[in-house]
């Protein structure tokens, strides 16, 4: 039996967690749910997993969701506070952790995790955005395991052989990670100036959280998993291509050296990998139905065009400078997506918002969690500021 810590429980990717989870009582039992402040839907959690532990960052939720526990005589302890993540993720009851937290409040819990030794289910893909090096290094120091989620990743792990080699060791030329393009991928760039959060959050092949939509749209999801990448498979920066494929049926593609070029292709449901990684090595349902080619008809494919995506660029050029560069690219972008998503930024001044922070902020080596940790909050201090005195809207 397996007992799991699911940070972010409440989210796109933890409720899908949870459906593969139910589908397997003998094999995963939920040890600790944890979300931000969404009390009732975790409390709806609490009632069908029975979780040890529940914990909410947002203190008066927590509260609520205490109360609501006693009066249903439930046995669930609720704990408050980031630091209570840190705790259910690294507890010594606990096998593996689902990192489902989205953006960088992910970071500290999953390095827990990392440093307690943990098998990771990494879907917080900002955590190793933002500290890439230092945290391969606590899993590698102390024998966590990690295993992707986020579906490219999760394809090309699927693709590689798993001897643990390196990827020229392994006769691998190139990563070919998938991208869909987004729901804007045939809109004239002029034509964007005024969309809404809904048209940029409505993706074509996929239900996911608000914030992953918006980087689906500028493309800076792939940008931040090309940076994933880069670290999961230990790539250079040329060997990562990424490849526009609208149906997102092929979920990324490893070439070899002799020509040959393996790909994973499943239905768009983030169920696949999350049972994948859940049953690693065995393979168990996930609720996902068979994916059926003759209805999929076609798959294409278009390289992606850097002057309607500049975001991906951005990535690219943050990852060539290392040090804290990939962490201030991902804290400006936060913080330009949730400004968006407030209707204070328009769509296509992302980039610009994300540009100027890269510029004006030294890059440093990130050798330290302080390091990144002070890097995020500069990032987040000057985009502010920066949206406060309307110099990029
Ligand atoms: N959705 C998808 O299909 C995919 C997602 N990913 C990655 O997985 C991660 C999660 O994405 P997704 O599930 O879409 O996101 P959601 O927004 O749907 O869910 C986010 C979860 O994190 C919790 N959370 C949000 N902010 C905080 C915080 N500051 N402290 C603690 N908990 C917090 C939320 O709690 P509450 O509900 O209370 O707000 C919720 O449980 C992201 O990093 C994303 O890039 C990767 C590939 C695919
Ligand atoms: C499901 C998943 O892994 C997302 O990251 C997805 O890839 C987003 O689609 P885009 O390819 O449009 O970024
Ligand atoms: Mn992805």
């Amino acid at each position: 039996m397996r007992r799991l810590t699911i940070l972010g429980s409440t989210g796109s990717i933890g409720t899908s967690t949870l459906d593969v989870v139910a589908r397997h009582p003998d094999r995963f039992q939920a040890f600790a749910l944890t979300a931000q402040a969404q009390w009732q839907r975790l409390m709806e959690q609490c009632r069908r997993f029975r979780p040890v532990y529940a914990v909410l960052t947002d203190r008066q939720a927590a509260e609520a969701l205490a109360q609501a526990l006693r009066e249903e005589d439930l046995p669930t302890q609720v704990l408050a506070g980031e630091a209570a993540l840190a705790q259910v993720a690294s507890a010594p009851e606990v096998d593996t952790v689902m990192a489902a937290i989205v953006g960088a409040a992910g970071l500290v819990p999953t390095l827990a995790a990392a440093q307690a030794g943990k098998r990771i289910l990494l879907a917080n893909k900002e955590a190793l955005v933002m500290s890439g090096a230092l945290f391969m290094e606590a899993v590698k120091a102390n024998g966590a395991e990690l295993l992707p989620i986020d579906s490219e990743h999760n394809a090309v792990f699927q693709c590689l052989p798993g001897d643990g080699r390196g990827l020229a060791a392994r006769g691998v030329r190139r990563i070919l990670l998938t991208a869909s393009g987004g729901p804007f991928r045939t809109r004239a760039p002029e034509s964007l100036e005024g969309v809404t959060p809904a048209e940029a959050c409505a993706h074509p092949n996929w239900v996911m959280g608000r914030k992953i939509s918006v980087d689906s749209a500028t493309m800076m999801n792939k940008g931040l998993e090309v940076i994933e990448a880069y670290w999961l498979f230990d790539a250079q920066p040329e060997q990562i291509q990424v490849v526009i494929h609208p149906q997102s049926v092929i979920h990324s593609m490893v070439e070899y050296v002799d020509g040959s070029v393996l790909a994973q292709l499943s239905n768009p449901d983030m169920r696949t990998p999350i049972a994948h990684a859940l049953g690693y090595p065995e393979r168990i349902d996930s609720g996902v139905e068979a994916l059926d080619l003759f209805r999929v008809a076609r798959l294409t494919f278009e390289a992606p065009d850097p002057d309607r995506f500049p975001c991906l660029n951005l990535a690219y050029q943050a990852l060539r400078a290392g040090g804290t560069a990939p962490a201030v690219l991902n804290a400006a972008n936060e913080i330009a997506v949730e400004a968006f998503l407030a209707e204070a930024l328009p769509f296509r001044r992302i980039p610009a918002l994300i540009e100027t922070v890269l510029a004006r902020l030294p890059v440093q080596a990130a050798d330290s969690l302080d390091t990144v940790l002070a890097a995020d909050a500069q990032a987040r201090a000057l985009a502010r500021r920066l949206l406060s005195q309307s110099e990029v809207t």
